[in-house]
């Protein structure tokens, strides 16, 4: 499903992200992404959803070569990839109605299968009852909840979250691991870069560690390793 071999990134201003990095990820993984700051982990994520390409080697998603596909092409695969970032990114005048059934019509869905849907991914992520709520009217939880409803809401075959919980307390935290885990049960790869070790060392999975832009550990029920 995400197949990178031999991937380098070095971006114009000359530094190096990635520096031969291998990784091969299955259909319905659940997959943490650990290292240190700048080690390259969110270049690597967003050669997945081709927010960048990479500088030499493949990158393979969902069988489509990322590296050489056409641009008009792009949409397609990003269509398939839902993602989650640290800060929410939710357009801050739009409901949380709004902002989820955002997704489906830009690809011109039927207003009646917008509504199904869109109240079938906030009862999903526990929202249906805040529908009508701005962004800036919810904790940060809930709000990482609707992006997490928004990513989702396509039926994306990958889901990549950087760092969800990075800007949550804890309690909230186990929240969005609960609503993730139940996603990947559904199917869908998920991929979360994260600096938590309480939440790697306490929901083990897959952890592939990367530094200085190549993965230094793979391991499939892996701990967090690192004192940060
Ligand atoms: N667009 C860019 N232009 C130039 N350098 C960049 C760009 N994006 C990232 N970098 C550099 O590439 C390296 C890897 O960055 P990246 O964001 O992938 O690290 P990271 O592991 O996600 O770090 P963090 O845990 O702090 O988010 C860093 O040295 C960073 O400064």
């Amino acid at each position: 499903m995400i197949d990178m071999k031999g991937v380098y990134k070095t971006f114009p201003n000359g530094v190096t992200a990635l520096n031969g990095l291998d990784v091969q990820i299955e259909q319905g993984e659940f997959v943490y992404v650990v290292g240190p700051s700048g080690a390259g982990k969110s270049t690597f994520t967003k050669l997945i959803y081709r927010e960048e390409k990479p500088s030499r080697g493949n990158v393979n998603v969902i069988d489509m070569n990322t590296s050489t596909m056409k641009e008009r092409k792009v949409p397609m695969l990003r269509r398939q990839i839902g993602v989650v970032y640290q800060d929410f990114r939710l357009l801050p005048n739009l409901t949380v109605y709004e902002n989820v059934a955002f997704a489906l019509e830009v690809i011109e869905e039927s207003k009646k299968n917008i509504k199904q849907r869109v109240m079938e991914v906030l009862d999903q992520v526990r929202l249906r009852n805040k529908a009508r709520f701005l962004p800036d009217e919810l904790s940060g939880g809930e709000q990482q909840r609707v992006s997490i409803a928004r990513a989702i809401v396509n039926r994306p075959k990958i889901l990549i979250a950087d760092e969800p919980t990075g800007n949550l307390d804890p309690e909230t935290s186990w929240e969005i691991m609960h609503i993730l885990d139940e996603i990947n049960a559904g199917g869908t790869t998920v991929l979360m870069a994260t600096h938590s070790r309480e939440i790697v060392n306490t929901i083990p999975r897959r952890v592939i560690a990367i530094e200085d832009g190549m993965v230094v550990r793979d391991e499939m029920r892996g701990n967090y390793g690192y004192d940060d």
